[in-house]
């Protein structure tokens, strides 16, 4: 019996990077494996983690260390795999939209999104509705204009456009704020069913703790741009010492007072 670990499809190893010259983030490592469990990133504001993600994403260029796609540095991706990068690695960031156009309407966005996926060689037979479906937004959703929608519709649809590809590797940063949290929980709850079934590579950026908790086994504190600890949210929470940590459980909602 092969007893071979899969390798993971992004990998960032002594990850640092930053801005006009100073590092944010410090020796990061972290990997996302192809059919592994969705992993989470939590810390206060301006710890480092939409960081972390620019970095994975190749939006910024790592000052040490690397980050690998399928074994090769995302800063050598040449022209011609472009394309296929962006197909395979998503990004789905709190700054809204993205280069979505908010007169489109969200039929067109997603054909799109199917056309983009087909185009760089991902089968994917899933239709518009079905795509919808994913994210929890009704049929009728489909001849909306972006520009009208709530918030939260809008997160939802960026969302599909993302899933319509079939990435390897979903880098989801605070995907979600926008949508109230009693839907939350079904839009996560779809969102894993489509990632697993897919073996998608997930990872989650969120101040929303039950959200990590509830998709994530896996999660790593980031305090001052390095990680602190790492585990399941609740071992994390319950048993670590570091002042990052204690502080996080303190300010922890309600329904996650249990893990302290
Ligand atoms: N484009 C930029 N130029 C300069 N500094 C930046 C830029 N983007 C982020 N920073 C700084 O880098 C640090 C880390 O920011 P980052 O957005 O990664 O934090 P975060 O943990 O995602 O925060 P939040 O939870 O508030 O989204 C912060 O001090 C921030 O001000």
């Amino acid at each position: 019996m092969s007893t071979s670990t899969p390798s993971p499809v992004l990998r960032a190893t002594g990850l640092s990077a930053g801005y006009g010259g100073a590092d944010v983030v410090h020796g990061i490592d972290l990997e996302l494996v192809t059919g592994g469990a969705p992993v989470g990133v939590v810390g206060a504001s301006g710890s480092g983690k939409s960081t972390i993600v620019r970095a994975l994403a190749g939006v910024v260029k790592p000052t040490r260390g690397h980050v690998t796609w399928s074994g090769r540095p995302v800063s050598k991706v040449g022209l011609r795999d472009k394309k296929r990068f962006r197909a395979q690695v998503r990004r789905v960031a709190q700054e809204g939209l993205g280069d979505i156009d908010p007169r489109s309407t969200v039929d067109r966005v997603l054909a799109g999104a199917l056309t983009d996926a087909r185009r760089a060689g991902v089968a994917n037979g899933a239709t518009v509705a079905e795509l919808l479906d994913h994210v929890a937004l009704e049929p009728r959703f489909a001849t909306r204009v972006l520009g009208t929608m709530s918030g939260g519709e809008k997160q939802r649809v960026v969302l599909a456009a993302a899933i319509a590809t079939r990435p390897s590797a979903l880098l989801l940063d605070e995907p979600l704020t926008a949508v109230d949290p009693s839907m939350r929980g079904e839009v996560v709850r779809r969102l894993a069913e489509t990632t697993a079934a897919d073996g998608t590579a997930v990872l989650l950026v969120s101040h929303d703790l039950e959200l990590v908790e509830r998709l994530c086994p896996q999660v790593h504190v980031l305090a001052g741009g390095t990680f602190v600890a790492s585990g399941s949210l609740s071992r994390v929470l319950s048993d670590s010492e570091h002042p990052a940590v204690r502080e996080l459980a303190e300010a922890a909602p309600l329904a996650v007072q249990r893990f302290r």
